[in-house]
């Protein structure tokens, strides 16, 4: 592994980047920032049926792909020695476990599984997280690009489960909620106790807003990322971090601090 300084220019120069998922809509971002970044060199630019062997000569690897692949290449990065930054989104508690467990047996590569790089997204979510224990009624709306697989997205099932955590240990219950008579669906998804509910439209990029309600008051925290740029900061950081990070590392939050 190349021995680096925390700036990235090490005796061995930049950080050799590649990227997974080269071609979608994340990718061809990342694959531009780290080409600007004076720190890094991209060195694999890989999408579906390439030949991944390709990445085998870079220190991180950048996993913007979709929910079905990114274990399989998350599993081939951890067992070739490079790290891995992953925004991918899919990764359930058994994900995790997962590959936690490939850790195990590489216990010196790192490994960052970030639901959003956006600061914002990362700030909104800790706000509500704090706001959490103080409200009885709190629901979750996202809204994306239509194009987008999954629904809710990973920042909005992220997001409930610190909440509901959050609630738990202030020893709320569930919040109110009489709906005896529902249209299927009308009353969103049940993540961890908490309603998400998923907006798809045309001209939306990733959108949040976090809901709280008690007596005579509502707190309504938001973010929006209207370019896809918004996460680049968070990805430059954590591909800088994760090579001094061995293990699992969930979220952008530690790096912030
Ligand atoms: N964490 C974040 O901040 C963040 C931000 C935006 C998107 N996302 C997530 O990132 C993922 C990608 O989003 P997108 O909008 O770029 O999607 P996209 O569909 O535009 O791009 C996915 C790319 O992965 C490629 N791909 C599929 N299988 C592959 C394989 N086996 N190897 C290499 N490449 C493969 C596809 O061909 C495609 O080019 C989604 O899960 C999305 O939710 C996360
Ligand atoms: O565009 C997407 O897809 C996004 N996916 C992530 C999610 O599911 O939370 C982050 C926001 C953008």
């Amino acid at each position: 592994m190349a021995v680096t300084d925390e700036q990235g220019k090490g005796p061995q120069g930049p950080i050799r980047v590649a990227v997974l998922g080269a071609r979608g809509r994340m990718g061809v971002e990342v694959c531009r920032a780290v080409e600007e970044a004076a720190d890094m060199e991209l060195v694999a630019a890989l999408d579906q049926g390439d030949d991944r062997s390709a990445a085998a000569g870079a220190e991180v690897a950048v996993d913007f792909t979709t929910p079905d692949v990114v274990l399989d290449n998350l599993r081939w990065c951890v067992e070739a020695g490079v790290h891995a930054v992953v925004g991918t989104t899919g990764f359930t508690g058994r994900r995790l476990d997962q590959v936690r467990d490939w850790l195990a047996a590489r216990p010196e590569v790192g490994v960052v599984i970030a639901p959003n790089f956006g600061i914002g997204a990362v700030l909104m979510m800790q706000f509500a997280e704090r706001a959490a224990r103080h409200f009885e009624s709190v629901e979750i709306i996202e809204q994306h690009h239509p194009r987008k697989l999954d629904a809710p997205s990973g920042t909005a099932t992220h997001t409930a489960r610190r909440i509901a955590q959050a609630r738990a240990e202030a020893g709320l219950g569930p919040a109110p909620d009489a709906t005896k008579d529902e249209v299927p669906g009308a009353r969103g998804a049940d993540v961890d106790g908490v309603r998400v509910h998923a907006v798809r439209a045309t001209g939306l990029v990733a959108h949040q807003e976090v809901l709280f309600g008690t007596a005579g008051e509502t707190l309504t925290i938001r973010h929006d990322s209207y370019d896809r740029a918004s996460f680049m900061p968070g990805v430059l950081l954590a591909v800088r971090a994760v090579r001094t990070r061995p293990g699992l590392t969930i979220g952008l939050d530690p790096l912030l601090d």
